[in-house]
């Protein structure tokens, strides 16, 4: 098939991972017969610098013809005052492209047991799917698109104060749940939804609308939790939970505690969908749960497996491709398998290795599966 995917890769470690996820897709092309045109740009800090903003118009533009775009991370050690800030960029495509759910799964490989700092027994069984809201809530006070919803510090006499707005609208509740409710009809039919509805207007709406979804699906298990409860019976019994769905700020702060699972944030993908179709299934942004981990950029050491299984979410939902996006994550077990981690997970025991050293033995493992299968066609 012919796709043409957009690659952002943003700042710090954001490169690095990215570059390998990119490679990673190229040779999937090549192994499988696609041809997938890659068009990169500038977001975050370099494009605040070349473009005056954390992403340009143009790129914008460019990113409405794309079938996907791939996501690396922006910002950086330290926030910058008053101007545009790197992580406007995500704020802009999310709101552009209407990317309201936010898929994040947590399923621990096996030869990674020991790397997650529970015990193995707590993790048995683990395989969770959030799907986090991604378009409302605290996050989006600044912008016009909502007007009249303040986010700011401002002075109350000779003091100062601060004021960020947690607006949620029936709509936008509504379409994230249904997303979770079909998703759970294709797994293990549960669905845990996670609120602060003992406080919280917002919640309080958000259970309502649950509960008028959950009656059209009455094949799916479902129930309300807490959302400090969640926190921690999600360290108590992973294992209970299939999907959960929840607002933005709590589906943010969630899903890094649930990468410890896994054993490390590099490890977690996520993929952002909206509802525009492609060819292939449905537009989105793919990008590594974790940050731009500035701390440790440009040192060979980051974890690029959280990027490269994004990569693996973008064949799946935006060009469809099944069969490739198994064999990626296929790759990738197996190179932990043979006992390959960097340094983030490498105290599960194995050999250290580098970030594109990583990425370059997911690629080999690849063409060894297609080798395989080959040979067995002929057979
Ligand atoms: N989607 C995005 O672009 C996101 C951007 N950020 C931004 O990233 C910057 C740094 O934020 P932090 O709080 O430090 O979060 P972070 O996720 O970048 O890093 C947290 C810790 O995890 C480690 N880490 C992260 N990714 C790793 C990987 N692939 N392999 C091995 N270790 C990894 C880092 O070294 C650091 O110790 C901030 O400017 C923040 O706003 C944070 C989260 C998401
Ligand atoms: C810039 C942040 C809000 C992004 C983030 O932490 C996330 O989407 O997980
Ligand atoms: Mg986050």
């Amino acid at each position: 098939m012919n796709a043409l995917i957009m690659v952002l890769p943003g700042d710090g470690t954001g490169p690095e991972v990215t570059d390998q996820a990119v490679e990673v897709l190229e040779t999937v092309a090549e192994l499988y017969g696609h041809r997938f045109t890659i068009r990169t740009d500038l977001v975050g800090m370099d494009a605040i610098e070349a473009y005056g903003a954390a992403i340009a118009d143009d790129t914008l533009a460019d990113c409405a013809q794309a079938d996907a775009i791939l996501f690396g991370a922006v910002g950086g050690l330290t926030q910058v005052g008053d101007g545009p800030r790197p992580e406007q960029a995500l704020f802009r495509l999310r709101t552009e492209f209407e990317l309201f759910a936010n898929l994040r799964p947590v399923r621990p490989f096996g030869a990674l047991i020991d790397a997650s700092p529970l015990k193995p027994e707590y993790l048995k069984g683990t395989d969770l799917l959030f799907v986090r809201e991604l378009s409302a809530g605290l996050y989006y006070g600044h912008l016009e698109t909502v007007p009249g919803k303040p986010s700011e510090i401002r002075r109350r006499g000779n003091r100062m104060e601060a004021i960020d707005t947690l607006l949620y609208t029936e709509d936008q509740i509504e379409r994230v749940v249904r997303t979770a409710f079909e998703l759970a009809g294709t797994r293990r039919r549960n669905v845990t939804s996670v609120d602060k509805a003992n406080v919280l207007s917002s919640s309080v709406l958000w259970r309502r609308v649950v509960e008028r979804v959950a009656r059209e699906h009455p094949e799916v298990t479902w129930e309300h939790m807490l959302v400090d409860t969640c926190a921690m019976r999600l360290i108590r019994n992973p294992a209970e939970f299939d999907v959960v769905v929840t607002e933005n700020l709590f589906g943010d702060i969630l899903t890094d505690e649930a990468s410890m699972l896994a054993g490390s944030i590099g490890m977690l993908p996520s993929a952002s969908l909206g509802s525009r179709r492609t060819p292939g299934g449905v537009f989105g942004l793919y990008e590594p749960v974790h940050g731009s981990a500035p701390d440790i950029a440009r040192q060979d050491r980051a974890n690029p497996i959280g990027a490269i299984l994004s990569a693996a979410m973008l064949l799946r939902h935006s060009l469809g491709l099944h069969p490739e996006a198994a064999a990626v994550e296929a790759a990738v077990e197996a190179v932990l398998a043979d006992g390959f981690r960097t340094e983030d997970i490498a105290y599960a025991g194995g050999t250290a290795i580098g970030t594109a050293e990583l990425g370059s033995r997911v690629r080999e493992q690849l063409a060894i599966a297609d080798q395989q299968n080959q040979r067995w066609r002929q057979w």
